[in-house]
């Protein structure tokens, strides 16, 4: 199915005809490193019967705050190499191409996500991935809440909470297994940078969290509670119009 079939089925779905473009309903999901945040998304997509599904046709996706790094100087890669760059720093980010893709896509826009390279510790421009209109979109990341511009569009706040021996515990099979790295590096890294930096940074973001899910994908109650909202949002006949889903901060004014 073409985009605009895509952009009208999703319409339909919602109640509007097909020439208004719904604003999508934005969900930020936080938490520290190996918490849990892309398989809480994985969940609530396979929940919603969205995970198999064509991309093109999807009404609920999920972005990683990670294809927002920002390119890397020839000795910050030098560094990142041996485990020495702080990718858990707010300036490791494009804040700039995050904030204009995240309006692009509240404005119903069709969006281009570079792919991030763990193991060459850049950014992909020629894997970009296509992020079609939706209904409802997941944004997933260490410090989707550090920055006030972006924490602001969100219309839904999540906060995974999961003790930080498991986290670790988690993080190093998975960056050995799937980024690349050995033992040495990734305990390195961790001490030096990823731990302070989740207290200093990710750490006090929860207080902007709406839900806060301890246990991470463990907590179903949690994720059903989330996914019978977002079904509701989804619902044909939703009462949810476009206005409703805009940031407070980006409605317009009552008279
Ligand atoms: N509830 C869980 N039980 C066991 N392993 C899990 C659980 N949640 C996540 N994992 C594993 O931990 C690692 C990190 O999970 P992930 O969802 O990618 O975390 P994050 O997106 O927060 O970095 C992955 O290898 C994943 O398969
Ligand atoms: N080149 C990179 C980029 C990021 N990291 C680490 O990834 C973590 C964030 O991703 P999660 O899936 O774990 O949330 C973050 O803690 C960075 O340290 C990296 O190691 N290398």
């Amino acid at each position: 199915m073409g985009e605009n079939n895509m952009k009208s089925s999703n319409c339909k779905a919602n109640g509007l005809d097909s020439n208004e473009t719904k604003t999508p309903f934005l969900i930020g999901v936080a938490g520290g490193t190996a918490s849990g945040k892309s398989t809480v998304c994985k969940r609530i997509m396979e929940q919603l019967g969205q995970a198999d599904m064509d991309h093109t046709l999807r009404q609920v996706v999920s972005i990683s705050q990670d294809s927002f790094y920002r390119e890397l100087t020839e000795a910050e890669k030098a560094k990142a190499a041996k485990g020495l760059f702080n990718f858990d720093h707010p300036d490791a980010f494009n804040e700039k191409l995050m904030y204009d893709t995240l309006t692009s896509i509240l404005e119903g826009k069709k969006v281009y996500i570079p792919s991030y390279d763990y193991r060459t510790n850049s950014v992909d421009h020629d894997n970009q991935v296509v992020i079609y209109p939706a209904d409802v979109v997941l944004f997933e990341g260490i410090l989707v809440f550090y920055f006030p511009a972006i924490r602001d569009l969100f219309h839904m706040k999540l906060f995974v909470d999961t003790d930080s021996d498991t986290r670790l515990a988690r993080r190093v099979p998975r960056d050995i297994k799937e980024r690349g790295r050995d033992l040495d590096q990734v305990l390195i890294q961790y001490m030096t940078f990823v731990k302070p930096a989740f207290e200093e940074f990710c750490s006090p973001t929860k207080k902007f969290a709406d839900v806060i899910i301890p246990r991470g994908a463990d907590n179903t109650v949690a994720i059903d509670l989330i996914v019978h909202h977002i079904s509701e949002i989804l619902r044909p006949g939703s009462t949810a119009n476009t206005t409703s889903f805009l940031p407070l901060n980006r409605r317009p004014r009552e008279h």
